[in-house]
């Protein structure tokens, strides 16, 4: 008699897998080499930015005072005293009626309040020295980027635990993070297991299909912030499945290994669990694809049993094993970021299950919609290439109609979320 397994609600299934969660340590990483990576400490500012009072604009420094009376019938001219581009600092400090030819960037000289932008000044000479007129008045402040109005001293400007975006390598940088100390990746050790697995470049024969869940699993390691280390594939076969298993769990962080995690007298995970005396957080989850998602613990490491069919197996690891690594990383916001949308088609089928359907969502007429890709099917692997988001439908006796509102799950997406929209789910 087959074993009866009991259905663990998905977001139940989640909350067990991360109490096994761990952080990782940190490393230092040349700020090139820091793109992609999770900061392992807080950015704070150690000056205020800008660090001085500096221009906007190509123009003059002035004083705002000397300006009081000047109007389009009273022009006033200005003695320019000096010129001074961005980067170098005027030795002079102005006086009455003077003023300092500066560019964009450059640091305010000292005695000046106000800049005019070149566009609003008449140039010319009177006995050898240089002018400029002017036809308005400015107030003291005027056109001045003041020291510290970026960020002051002091500011916490990024959070450990953050992606490291393009726009954050431009505060590393700022600040002088040479290196930065960014947190070392998980290695994901990842075993394909099944005797119908040829290799990439071996050409089909009856009976067998390539390997694609190794890659699969492989960029999809790489792209939660994770080191895949790739450790083969393996025939159905007890003893080489568990020594490899065995092996592996001594050698990374977490361990994936996928297919053989059913029912068949070919799937050997069960016992091979058994053997490890490991302790089995759930081995079906109320989800589809992916229901037979099964997950273990060997001395505090995670096992991860995702299912051999590849869109199951994709799913599996950006609901199970994407957290543990985006937790691993620092991140506060571990979980796949939700949207929602307005479905685009109909989608009928009833299942106790919650859904998880493989689509893509885009923008018409400024709204986010959904529509599911291919064959709902969790052996399928075309689906999988056109996907950029799950579409949530929480198991249930009804069907779903084009134009529901419905939860979407960004699967390209590098900002995550909490784990608050797992509450929606059965
Ligand atoms: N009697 C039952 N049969 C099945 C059940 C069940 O509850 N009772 N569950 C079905 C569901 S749902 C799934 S999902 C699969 C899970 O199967 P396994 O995880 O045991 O995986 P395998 O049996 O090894 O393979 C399943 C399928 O996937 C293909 N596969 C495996 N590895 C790869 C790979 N690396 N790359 C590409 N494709 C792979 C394999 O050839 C099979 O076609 O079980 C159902 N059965
Ligand atoms: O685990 Mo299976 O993929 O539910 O479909
Ligand atoms: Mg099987």
């Amino acid at each position: 008699m087959v074993e009866k397994r009991k259905p663990l609600a998905v977001k139940e299934a989640i909350e067990r897998v991360l109490k096994y969660s761990v952080h990782g340590e940190s490393e230092q990483v040349d700020l090139q080499q820091s793109y992609g990576r999770f900061l392992a400490v807080d950015i704070i500012a150690d000056h205020p930015v800008p660090p001085f009072d500096r221009s906007p604009y190509d123009g003059f420094a002035i004083r705002s005072i000397d300006t009081k009376y000047a109007s389009t019938d009273h022009p006033v001219d200005f003695e320019v005293i000096d010129e001074i581009g961005a980067g170098s600092v005027s030795e002079f400090t102005i006086g009455e009626m003077q003023a300092v030819r500066i560019m964009t960037g450059a640091q305010i000289p000292s005695g000046c309040d106000a800049v005019v932008m070149l566009e609003l000044t008449k140039v010319f000479q009177k006995a050898g020295r240089d002018y400029m007129s002017l036809k308005r008045s400015f107030n003291k402040g005027d056109n001045i980027s003041f020291k510290g109005e970026d960020t002051q001293y002091g500011n916490i400007l990024v959070k450990k635990g953050a992606y490291i975006s393009p726009g954050i390598i431009a505060l590393l940088a700022t600040f002088g993070y040479a290196k930065v100390a960014v947190v070392k990746k998980p290695q994901i050790g990842i075993i394909a297991t099944g005797s119908e697995l040829l290799d990439v470049d071996e050409p089909l024969v009856p009976g067998k299909i390539r390997n694609s869940n190794s890659y699969m699993i492989d960029a999809q390691a790489r792209r939660s912030g994770a080191e895949p280390v790739y450790l083969g594939k393996l025939v159905d076969d007890l003893e080489k499945c568990y020594e490899a298993v065995k092996v592996a769990l001594e050698n990374v962080d977490f361990l994936i290994t996928t297919g053989g995690v059913s029912v068949g007298d070919f799937d050997y995970l069960p016992e091979i669990y058994k053997r490890l005396g490991a302790n089995v957080l759930f081995n079906k989850v109320a989800m589809r694809p992916g229901s037979v998602t099964t997950v273990a613990e060997v001395n505090g490491k995670l096992l991860f049993g995702l299912s051999g069919n590849p869109s199951a197996c994709f799913v599996g690891f950006e609901l199970f094993v994407r957290p543990i690594i985006r937790t691993f990383l620092n991140s506060e916001r571990a979980h796949l970021q939700r949207v929602t949308a307005i479905l685009e088609e109909d989608f009928l089928k009833p299942n106790p299950f919650t859904r998880f359907v493989r689509g893509r969502i885009s923008l018409t007429a400024g709204k986010v919609v959904a529509s599911p890709i291919g064959l709902d099917k969790s052996n399928v692997v075309t689906s999988l290439a056109d996907a950029n988001a799950f579409i949530v439908l929480p198991g249930g006796t009804r069907g779903y109609k084009t134009g529901d509102n419905i939860d979407v799950l960004l699967i390209d997406d590098q900002t995550g979320s909490e784990f608050s929209w797992a509450e929606s789910f059965k």
